[in-house]
């Protein structure tokens, strides 16, 4: 089983929480070095520093490959402290902050990137926005604009950017969410942006597939993470989502992180254009 890197931020507070947390292993982390399948593959992670994105990176750092993290400004410490795990892995870590809302800054990202890497094998479409609101009515023009900005033109700019980077044998992966499928009543435009990451992987993969470049998503569930506890969600909502699957609880970050390692390491290499479940048992990718 895939070592768990260490989670972060997670507010203990909620009740109930932290026992349903327990059976997640420590597969030995601190002492795991990786296997190295992603040795010498430079990869680009969007929210690298935080939940999901942040697993993926620590992981890709243990299987020997250099990564960037992209994130918000105002998350330097949680930046700060994945580079130094990704740096006692033994791998090169950079953070890029900045916001993806902004195309410029989606064209920097990709070219900083590179800068520093020297080129990009695996491109992490990640970072997300979610709002919870009891109404459509309730969505103002400018909380639609950072949800539709944040998760669907920063993918498509920042992968339209990275393309003539991206040589055979390289892979997008792209985080959609199970709200793809199973939309809640109260997360409108997320939903919709959701369902739009999981057509974007698919006409990519149509695309790119005869130049060697594969393009997958995942579709998690209710993960623990601070996005299920900003953004107008109620603290405990993550802890009945998870009740709500059918293994019962939430998941952790960490137990999404082979995915990532799969989907980018080449041992699923004829798979494209797919998107991975990982939501409990709930959902239908
Ligand atoms: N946590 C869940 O239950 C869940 C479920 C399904 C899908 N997802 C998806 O997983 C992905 C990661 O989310 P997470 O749960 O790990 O949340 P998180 O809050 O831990 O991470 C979100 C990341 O996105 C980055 N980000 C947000 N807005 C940004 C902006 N404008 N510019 C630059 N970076 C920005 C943040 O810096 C942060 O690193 C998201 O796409 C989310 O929609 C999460």
């Amino acid at each position: 089983m895939y070592p768990a890197p260490p989670f972060n931020k997670q507010p203990q507070e909620v009740p109930g929480l932290a026992s349903k947390m327990d059976p997640v292993p420590d597969h030995g982390e601190k002492s795991y070095k990786g296997s190295g399948r992603l040795a010498g593959r430079r990869a680009l992670i969007t929210g690298g520093d935080s939940g999901i994105g942040r697993a993926a990176a620590i992981a890709y750092a243990r299987e020997g490959a250099d990564v960037v993290i992209g994130y918000l400004p105002q998350e330097q410490s949680d930046a700060d402290e994945v580079l130094k795990l990704i740096e006692e892995a033994g791998s090169k870590g950079f953070g890029i902050p900045g916001d993806i809302t902004s195309r410029e800054f989606c064209e920097t990202l990709v070219a900083q990137t590179v800068e520093k890497l020297g080129g990009i094998d695996i491109l992490v479409n990640n970072a997300g926005h979610q709002q919870a609101v009891d109404s459509l009515l309730d969505i103002s023009p400018e909380a639609f604009d950072v949800t539709m900005k944040t998760n669907i033109y920063a993918p498509f700019w920042i992968t339209k950017a990275a393309l003539p980077h991206l040589e055979p044998g390289s892979v997008i992966i792209s985080t959609s969410s199970v709200q793809a499928y199973d939309p809640s009543e109260n997360l409108f435009d997320y939903a919709q942006t959701k369902a739009a990451n999981v057509a974007f992987v698919k006409s990519l993969a149509k695309q790119l597939g005869p130049k060697g470049i594969r393009v997958n998503g995942v579709a998690p569930g209710p993960v623990w993470t601070p996005l299920q506890t900003s953004g107008g969600q109620p603290q405990d909502a993550i802890v009945e989502f998870g009740k709500a699957t059918p293994l019962g609880r939430p998941g952790q970050p960490a137990e999404l992180a082979s995915i990532y390692v799969q989907l980018a390491d080449g041992s699923a290499s004829y798979a494209t254009g797919q998107i991975y479940g990982a939501a409990g048992g709930n959902g239908h990718p």
